[in-house]
């Protein structure tokens, strides 16, 4: 049997290329925990207010929430905040939380729009007394933003550059105390001196169902949705642990269920939306699936290298290894092992497989940050 997907034609809405040419649009997919533009203004309409309405990430809750009160009854800005985690778990909703928490207005910007430390200056002066500066994706910063950020958290001043070459000088701006909020996805590529800056730093995990299912009925809500709890429970199981990825889910169940149903959000809705957009019960797409059938079935469970496992599903080793392998790492279906990748006894089981002698025993190592990508390529 072959383990190579390609169904070209179907449409970008099953995460493969339209353009037919057999590839898979990593973007286009349904479980994609990053957002695209389109999804923005329903993802804002979706975000939690108050740091009260917000499910899930208790540890960094409860610290965010006494940081807050405690700055509240100084009367002065609190430390600066720094969030990090993978995409879509709910940093930039943290971040605008954090602004009406504090009952501050919030300036949004991001690492790659600051490429000039006159990008960030600009902004910087025009800072109101206490006013949340959102920084996301921080560690796509200029190097040369990145020193004057470090200067304007800690003093409060930016060194404004006037005339060139060796005529040039410095005049200090003093500015008015204000917050950074910054996000990454890779806390590890932020220098040391920047991340020092920062008071208090949240990680986010990925959720717990129940969290998910609490998110998914709120969201529900908002849409206008009937929705069973037993279809939201479904849905919440197949969303891999990220709110971003459990509201796409719930709007094209939500669309089903208009289409073909009665409007409710149910079981059978859930179950047959999710097939038909290839999210397996397990949260799995096309893809993932693939690359678990070559592993399991084409080199009975592998070890095989990344190269290799790369052509047997037809896909760039990028691909495999940035948008398929950190998941399937993460649930134990496949590990990363100095040999190559090899599928767990799950990965069998989740196939319905009988796994061979010896799989059951493979070892689990831990999932690698991403930044260690590639550390054992075959
Ligand atoms: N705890 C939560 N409760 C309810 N909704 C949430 C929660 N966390 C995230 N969401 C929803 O998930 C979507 C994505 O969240 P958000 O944009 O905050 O993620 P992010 O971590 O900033 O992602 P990125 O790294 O891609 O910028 C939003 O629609 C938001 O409403």
């Amino acid at each position: 049997m072959t383990a190579v997907p390609h169904r070209p034609g179907e449409g970008d809405e099953r995460g493969w290329d339209p353009a037919d040419d057999g590839s898979y649009d990593a973007t286009a997919r349904v479980v994609d925990p990053v957002g695209d533009e389109g999804e923005r203004q329903v993802e804002a309409a979706l975000r939690p207010k108050r740091l009260e309405e917000f499910p899930g990430q208790p540890r960094v809750r409860d610290q965010l929430a006494l940081v807050l009160e405690a700055a509240r009854r100084r009367g002065t800005p609190p430390d600066h905040v720094l969030l990090s985690g993978p995409p879509g778990l709910g940093k930039t909703t943290l971040a605008m939380i954090v602004a009406a928490e504090l009952q501050q207005p919030i300036r949004v910007t991001s690492g790659p729009a600051i490429q000039h430390a006159g990008d960030l200056a600009s902004i910087l002066s025009s800072l109101a007394e206490g006013e949340v500066l959102f920084l996301d994706e921080i560690h796509r910063m200029s190097r040369s933003a990145e020193e004057m950020l470090y200067l304007a958290m800690e003093d409060f001043r930016v060194d404004v550059i006037v005339g060139k070459g060796p005529g040039a000088t410095a005049i200090p701006l003093e500015l008015p105390p204000f917050t950074v909020v910054g996000a990454t996805t890779r806390a590890g590529l932020l220098p040391a001196p920047l991340r020092d800056r920062f008071g208090f730093t949240g990680h986010l995990d990925f959720y717990a169902t129940d969290d998910l299912v609490t998110i998914l009925h709120r969201s529900a809500r908002l849409l206008g949705v009937e929705a069973a709890a037993d279809g939201i429970r479904e849905i919440a199981l197949r969303s891999r642990g990220t709110p971003r990825i459990a509201n796409r889910l719930l709007r094209r169940v939500r669309d089903w269920a208009q289409v073909h149903g009665d409007g409710r959000v149910d079981l059978v809705a859930a179950r047959t939306a999710l097939a038909l957009f290839d999210v397996d019960d397990r949260g799995l797409d096309r893809l993932d699936r693939a690359v678990l059938e070559a592993l399991c079935r084409r080199f009975a469970g592998g070890p095989v290298g990344l190269s290799t496992l790369a052509v047997a599903v037809g896909e760039e080793t990028d691909t495999v290894e940035t948008v398929a392998e950190p998941f399937l790492v993460r649930e134990g279906l496949i590990v990363r092992t100095p040999r190559g990748r090899a599928a767990t006894a799950a990965a069998f089981e989740h196939l319905r497989l009988v796994p061979p002698a010896g799989v059951a025993g493979q070892p689990v190592l831990p999932l690698d940050d991403a930044g260690d990508a590639g550390r054992f390529r075959g």
